[in-house]
């Protein structure tokens, strides 16, 4: 017979492929076997079969022992080395029913053997059982695969193990996890114990001991591999259900990567990234942790907040990186403080003293078991002097020193909120004091947050019941003494207190985020009030409001003051913002942006205390300003103080030259007057002409000039 010679069955399910060199044998099970629903390929020798089996598809095949040209034993050797005929199933007919014959075919392949002469009957059954058999270990065979394959993905090997006779039968995924060759399980068992880090041991002995007692375990270790690095391992073990208290089995994954990213993500969260100490959420957690261990044993901690006196000045000239540069040695020398008695640690675990930098140029320490404060003053001076030895930042030898404030527990506060608030109010007393200096929070500055507390809550109520005026300044024409604008200032009518001071409220408003809706209504209100003058046939004149860090901060701001304009119908460009100049230059950048946008809204903008506060010349340059306005303080002491004469003069030449109006404010007497007349400063403000009054004082001085 000569090449594809095809019997269709009914169902076609399954192809068998029948080998025999007996043609009317061949023919009877071709037919046999269609009757029985399956479709039939014949060959006459092991040769011509295998022709066949490369070019149609065959689920199995029936092979006789002896033919010509190959034989059923060559046939089963050569199918077993193609591809897809490897788990073929093949079943050998052999008319000798001996023992030698049969092994021979299993040696050669064989699935299974039938003897001849054949069982008619029998045969379908037999032949539906091997390919049922077949079909599970193919099925089998391919699960084990795809579970391979999913451990490799995941990284994740499992194991059995018996702890008595110390072998743990393991994975591929599992070897290749450990990075070891394929071993015996006793081997493997011996590899897996060397390569625990001893530190683990002990957990990885109690985790085996709580899976024996029937209870799953999960532990972390690390591995070191062969190759030298450390991996590391999550481990579950679990007892074999039903077995006996020695076997169990379980998991290992390599946990590597996701520990590697939850360190780093720690190290985000919990780590300045400048100066590599704890950030504020972590010196908190230290905190808190280190005031349940005070509050156990009755000791003191004393909180440190530390604040560098010349900082933005050094980042302003010498720029960010040296600014960075001198962080990172701030904080090495303040680690180094620290260590001289103490132990600086970064992390939670076992830290007692602590370090962080709290963000910009603020610092905080904590000491922890303090028995005497002199202890915690000596560490203060330690760190006053040693930030103050000179710094070299690119090729500048620079100084800087630091106010620090102090709060102890549980003298001054119980919780860290409290704590570190009032170590900021004492680093602020060293500030106004001088700076360079440490100060202790104590009764005085107890009493004064105290007030500040009561004050802050009394402003609340202050707003809600309209206890808050404005008072109008007038902006005098140095020339014409003619009024050419008015400055608006907040009055607090109290009702028991009588007139409090914005210089005292102000302050307050702004810690308490209060000055934003303060802020608001003093914008509407002065913006009412010149609408009214207008209305009542008052010459364009200016109406000016002050701007707090807060509120020039707020991005609601300029929608606000848009919302303002529209409702009072007041002309934009009347309305002038004053911000003073360590507002503007903290973040000269962002102050360009708003400014900007309030000078397209059309507001004039003034820059108020010129003088006082160290201004970049190239932003000043670009700033959309309109007035430069003279700080009081220079004005005070005219014409006495040469350096006050200098200085004034230098400020009118320079808003000259940037084309600004120029603005003296606090002029009180004629011969300041008189002199800044004669430098050409284009108005004046002051008790001369007027101090701040209600308007009801302040409308007829638009109509009527003033004299000297
Ligand atoms: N954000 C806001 N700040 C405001 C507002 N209202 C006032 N303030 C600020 O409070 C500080 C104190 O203000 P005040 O007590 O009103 O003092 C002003 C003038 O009364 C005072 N002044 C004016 N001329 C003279 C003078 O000839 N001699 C003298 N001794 N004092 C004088 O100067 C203050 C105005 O200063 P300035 O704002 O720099 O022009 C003060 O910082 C106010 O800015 C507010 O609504 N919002």
């Amino acid at each position: 017979m000569s090449g594809i010679d095809i019997h269709k069955g009914n169902n076609g399910l399954h192809t068998v492929m029948v080998i025999d060199d007996d043609e009317l044998l061949r023919e009877v099970m071709a037919e046999t076997l269609q009757e029985d629903g399956y479709t039939v390929v014949v060959a006459s020798n092991g040769q011509e079969a295998l022709d066949v089996f490369k070019h149609s598809p065959v689920d199995l095949i029936l092979c006789d022992v002896m033919m010509p040209v190959m034989n059923g034993y060559d046939f089963c050797e050569n199918l077993r080395q193609l591809p897809n005929g490897r788990n073929m199933p093949v079943i050998i007919m052999t008319g000798q029913d001996d023992i030698e014959a049969i092994e021979k075919a299993f040696d050669c392949g064989a699935t299974d053997f039938i003897s001849k002469p054949v069982n008619w009957p029998v045969i379908g059954h037999r032949i539906q059982y091997t390919l049922r058999a077949s079909q599970a270990i193919k099925e089998a065979t391919l699960n084990a695969k795809l579970l391979s394959e999913a451990q490799r993905i995941a990284k994740l090997g499992n194991w059995s193990w018996d702890t008595d006779t110390k072998e743990m039968l393991v994975s591929a995924a599992t070897y290749h996890i450990f990075r070891v060759p394929r071993t015996s399980p006793c081997v493997f068992y011996q590899m897996l114990l060397k390569s625990i880090h001893p530190d683990d041991r002990a957990a990885f002995d109690l985790a085996v001991e709580q899976a024996q007692r029937d209870c799953p375990s999960d532990i972390e270790f690390t591995a070191t591999l062969p190759n030298g690095t450390a991996r590391d391992i999550h481990m579950h073990a679990e007892r074999i259900p039903d077995g006996t208290t020695t076997q169990l089995f379980g998991t290992f994954q390599d946990i590597t990567e996701r520990k590697n990213a939850e360190a780093e993500i720690r190290q985000l969260a919990y780590y300045d990234a400048i100066t590599g100490l704890p950030n504020r959420t972590l010196f908190k957690e230290h905190l808190q942790q280190a005031l349940q261990q005070a509050q156990r044993n009755g000791t003191r901690i004393a909180v440190m907040f530390l604040d560098l006196d010349n900082f933005k000045r050094i980042n302003d000239s010498l720029g960010h990186k040296a600014g960075d540069q001198l962080l990172a040695e701030i904080s090495s020398r303040l680690q180094q403080c620290i260590r001289g008695t103490d132990v600086a640690t970064k992390d939670i675990q076992g830290s007692s003293d602590s370090l962080a930098r709290l963000g910009g140029d603020e610092f905080t320490l904590m000491l922890t078991d303090i028995k005497d404060l002199h202890h915690v003053s000596t560490v203060a001076e330690r760190v006053l002097k040693s930030l103050s030895e000179p710094i070299m930042l690119v090729g500048n030898r620079v100084v800087v020193t630091s106010s620090i404030g102090v709060s102890i527990y549980p003298d001054d506060g119980n919780e860290i909120d409290s704590l570190l608030k009032h170590a900021d109010a004492a680093m602020y007393q060293v500030k106004y004091k001088g700076r360079n200096g440490v100060f202790f929070y104590d009764d005085e500055l107890r009493q004064q947050s105290q007030n500040r507390l009561q004050l802050e809550s009394e402003l609340y109520k202050a707003l809600k019941n309209d206890e808050m005026t404005l008072f109008y300044q007038p902006k005098i024409n140095a020339n014409t003494l003619k009024v050419e604008g008015f400055e608006a200032l907040i009055r607090w009518i109290h009702p028991e207190k009588g007139m409090v001071s914005p210089a005292d409220f102000i302050p307050v408003a702004e810690d308490s985020g209060l000055i934003i809706p303060m802020g608001k209504w003093v914008i509407k209100t002065a913006c009412q009030q010149l609408q009214a003058w207008r209305q009542a046939g008052a010459e364009p004149i200016t109406m000016a409001v002050n701007l707090s860090c807060h509120q020039f901060s707020d991005h609601q701001l300029l929608e606000a003051v848009e919302q303002i304009i529209n409702e009072t119908g007041v002309e934009s460009e009347l309305l002038e913002f004053e911000i003073t100049e360590s507002v503007l230059m903290q973040d000269a950048e962002t102050a360009m942006r708003v400014l900007n946008e309030m000078k397209q809204m059309g507001m004039k903008l003034s820059v108020d205390d010129f003088g006082t506060g160290y201004s970049s010349m190239a932003y000043l340059k670009h700033f959309p300003l309109d007035v430069l306005k003279i700080d009081r303080s220079f004005v005070m002491d005219i014409p006495q103080d040469k350096q006050d004469i200098t200085i004034t003069t230098a400020i009118i030449s320079l808003a000259k030259a940037l084309e600004l109006n120029v603005v003296a404010e606090g002029v009180e007497t004629t011969e300041q007057l008189e002199f800044l007349r004669s430098c050409e400063c284009d108005q004046i403000q002051g008790f001369l002409f007027s101090p701040p009054v209600p308007s009801e004082k302040a409308g007829p001085m638009i109509y009527k000039p003033f004299s000297v």
